[in-house]
């Protein structure tokens, strides 16, 4: 029997079964990878450009073939899927952008005594190799979102992908190539944990990008010794809604930002705070918003919740909904499940310290938490150990700011929810959440060290 099946999980059926790569096998990659730097080097930054810009182009001639790959093996709605190459195309065209203009600074050794009237000459230069490792929820984007800059940067790529993810990840393997990236460049494999962690380990491997779960984290930080680490990992992410806020935007952000991937997206907006004032007519309205979802077969086009990742995700986030009602939540929409479908649900009066709420919850529910108080509502949301991103809907600038200054997280949208994301923003959080920033430019400079001249 292979090593890992891949199954559809809307329908239960086999994808594919394969043997994962051996330790040799990454071994291999790795030489290949290390004898490929020459070619990064021979290659000047505008033809780096031109690759990328050609890559952004077959990401969208090859939209629907991608697209329903992604769909089959992650469950994401076939909507969402398009959405999701829409941005690896703008991830991609933003990498070639960049590709030309990583500059660097010019020093004058005079600023402070004594006197040597030299000058510095600060370039950004590639890190070498850099291991990839994807998760399986945003499997193309994330990883453009890593093949993108670091080849842009000028550095050589070992591509790790989800496990359920070999399919998608070979089709983009094969568009970077089609664009003009050398198989030296570029290598991917899928091979288990064990030598995964050999990968991490690896003296040849310079740094890691690396987004998915704390877990995770923890073991490759624990593997990988002296190198540099860009950690993109989980949220727990806050929606406020204030007393004077658009209440239908704040719904439809609501519903787009939680139920979309079926509530697995680490800036999901996973714990919703509602203003006392508003807190009955809010809740009125998504319940009212939400019921008109189409649930069900992720291939339709107007489905808009399809099923989680697999099994055992549906049965942890079914758990948590359990024991939060057990404990006395209210259930105001939803609690229903269908195989691996979890209809959306509406929660309100969850215990602070519930599972469903204390930790993140990758599955599409929402628990209204009711406030009044400014601070108790800071205090509240930074009790999190994790800070990845907030929104706020408010016409409030003052207290916008305030928010601004006093929670833990890497963004605060106004009056968008914490889903929001542009490929060219710096993106990543604070605690648990992570180290480093993606977002291209800033992930081009992640993947770098700066080399000085004096002259
Ligand atoms: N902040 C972000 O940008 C972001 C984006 C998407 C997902 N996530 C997080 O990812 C998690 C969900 O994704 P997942 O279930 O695929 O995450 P995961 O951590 O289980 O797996 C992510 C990747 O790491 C690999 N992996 C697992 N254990 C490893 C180890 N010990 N050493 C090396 N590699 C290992 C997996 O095979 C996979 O490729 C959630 O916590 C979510 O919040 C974060
Ligand atoms: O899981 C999150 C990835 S993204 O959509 O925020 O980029």
């Amino acid at each position: 029997m292979a090593d890992y099946q891949i199954i559809n999980p809307y329908n239960g059926e086999l994808i594919e079964a394969y043997d994962f790569h051996t330790r040799e096998q990454v071994t291999q990659a790795i030489d290949t990878l290390v004898a490929g730097r020459k070619i990064q080097q021979a290659t000047p930054a505008f033809q780096r450009s031109n690759i990328l810009l050609k890559l952004a182009h077959l990401l969208l001639e090859r939209k629907e073939d991608l697209a329903r790959a992604i769909t089959e093996e992650t469950g994401k709605t076939i909507s969402d899927s398009r959405v999701e190459i829409d941005r690896a195309y703008n991830t991609a065209l933003a990498s070639a952008m960049e590709a030309r203009n990583i500059n660097g600074e010019a020093l004058d050794s005079d600023a402070f005594p004594p006197m040597r009237e030299k000058i510095g000459v600060v370039l950004w230069k590639p890190l070498g190799t850099v291991l990839c490792i994807t998760p399986f929820n945003f499997p193309i984007n994330i990883a453009v979102h890593k093949i993108g800059p670091a080849f842009a940067a000028g550095n050589t790529i070992l591509f790790k992908p989800g496990p359920q993810n070999k399919r998608s990840a070979e089709l983009l393997v094969e568009l970077c190539y089609a664009a003009g990236m050398h198989r030296s460049v570029l290598q991917l494999l899928t091979p288990d944990i064990e030598a995964t962690s050999y990968a991490v380990k690896h003296p040849q491997i310079q740094a890691i990008n690396f987004t998915g779960g704390t877990a995770a984290a923890n073991a490759i930080a624990a593997n990988a010794g002296y190198k540099k680490m860009l950690f993109e990992l989980g949220g727990n992410d806050p929606l406020i809604v204030m007393p004077d806020a658009d209440l239908d935007a704040a719904v439809n952000a609501t519903i787009n930002q939680r139920f979309a991937t079926a509530g697995q997206r680490c800036t999901a907006a996973k714990r919703l705070f509602v203003h006392s004032e508003v807190f009955d007519t809010f809740a009125e309205k998504l319940v009212a918003a939400t019921a008109k979802l189409k649930v069900g077969n992720p291939a339709e086009d107007d489905t808009f919740i399809g099923p989680l990742i697999h099994t055992a995700a549906a049965d942890e986030v079914q758990a948590r909904i359990d024991a939060a009602v057990n404990s006395g939540a209210n259930v105001l929409f939803g609690h229903k499940r269908e195989g691996n479908i979890l209809w959306p649900t509406i929660l309100s009066n969850v215990p602070d310290d519930a599972e469903l709420v204390a930790e993140e919850t990758f599955g599409p529910v929402v628990p209204l938490r009711k406030f009044d108080d400014e601070s108790e509502l800071i205090s509240l949301i930074n009790s999190s150990p994790f800070g990845l991103q907030a929104g706020v809907f408010t016409q409030n600038l003052a207290l916008a700011k305030r928010l601004y200054n006093q929670l833990d997280v890497g963004l605060l949208a106004v009056n968008d929810g914490p889903g929001f994301r542009a490929e060219h923003f710096p993106f990543g959080g604070v605690k648990e959440s992570g180290v480093g920033r993606e977002g291209v430019r800033y992930a081009i400079r992640e993947m770098s060290y700066q080399k000085t001249l004096v002259i």
